[in-house]
């Protein structure tokens, strides 16, 4: 039945959404339709109401009023079809863990967690973090990690129970730019198998990588890049992102 439903609906379809914490609206009437292996950025100013989207996404924030569905499906949290890489991962570094367990830490079924892991777990955690080109940090302590391989580490706990969609929250913040291309263009080999939805203020890097965008400013405005795509791959890394992002903010294209 799934199967179905992976083929006929949208990962994400999202009608006429209103949401606020307190008597502010933060989002407003926001309309979305990510399709199937899209590659979705995030764009806008700070307390634009991106990481508010993605939490209502991945039903962390409670919906207010209007629709979210994922695969058809009205309750986001309860599909294990979503990986969800946030912003602030508090994993702490004095904890002497390795790799492999971090990435073992992303199984759904907490007795698991409690119990041990099986073999197949092991080979399974080896399997994504070769995607995330990560393997051969297996065994080394998550501590003596730079911070954009440990970004890698997180992204392969998010694919431990084989998402189709994967959100990531600022996964470049404090990264530095070698750092940060590794990572995109570790999700753009991901995004052969699966949706990527990524909030990012690495604008002019992301766009490279992209497929679509929306900039998030309490309304939404949506962008087909696929056109402009050779246009940012050439793109000056002199470029002024503020421009850019007004730019985004503005034009319908
Ligand atoms: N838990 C909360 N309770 C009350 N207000 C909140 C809460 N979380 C966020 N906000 C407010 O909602 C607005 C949108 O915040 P959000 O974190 O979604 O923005 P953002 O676009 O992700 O910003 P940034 O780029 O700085 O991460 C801001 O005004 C913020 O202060």
């Amino acid at each position: 039945m799934w199967q179905e439903q992976l083929q006929i609906t949208n990962p994400i379809s999202i009608k006429k959404l209103f949401f606020k914490y307190e008597k502010e609206f933060v989002l407003e009437d926001i309309n979305l339709e990510v399709k199937d292996k899209d590659f979705l950025t995030i764009l806008g100013p700070n307390g634009g109401g991106k990481s508010t989207l993605l939490k209502l996404i991945f039903g962390i924030n409670p919906l207010n009023q209007g629709d979210i569905k994922i695969f058809g499906n009205k309750i986001a949290s309860e599909i294990p079809y979503i990986g969800y890489v946030p912003q602030n991962t508090n994993i702490n570094l004095n904890f002497p863990i390795s790799v492999i367990e971090v990435v073992m830490m992303g199984q759904n079924d907490i007795k698991k967690r409690f119990f041990g892991y099986k073999k197949e777990e092991k080979i399974k955690a080896l399997e994504v973090l070769e995607k995330v080109n990560m393997k051969e940090f297996a065994s080394s302590k998550i501590s003596n990690l730079s911070g954009g391989q440990r970004q890698r580490v997180l992204i392969a706990r998010a694919l431990f129970c084989n998402p189709k969609i994967l959100l990531l929250d600022e996964p470049t913040s404090n990264i530095d730019i070698s750092g940060c291309e590794q990572i995109y263009q570790t999700l753009e080999n991901l995004n052969k198998e699966i949706t990527i939805v990524v909030i990012s203020h690495d604008i002019s890097v992301v766009l490279k990588h992209a497929t679509k965008a929306v900039y998030i400013n309490k309304r939404l405005t949506y962008h087909d890049l696929s056109k402009m795509k050779d246009d940012f791959k050439n793109m000056s890394p002199h470029v002024c992102e503020i421009e850019l992002l007004e730019m985004l903010g503005k034009c319908k294209c």
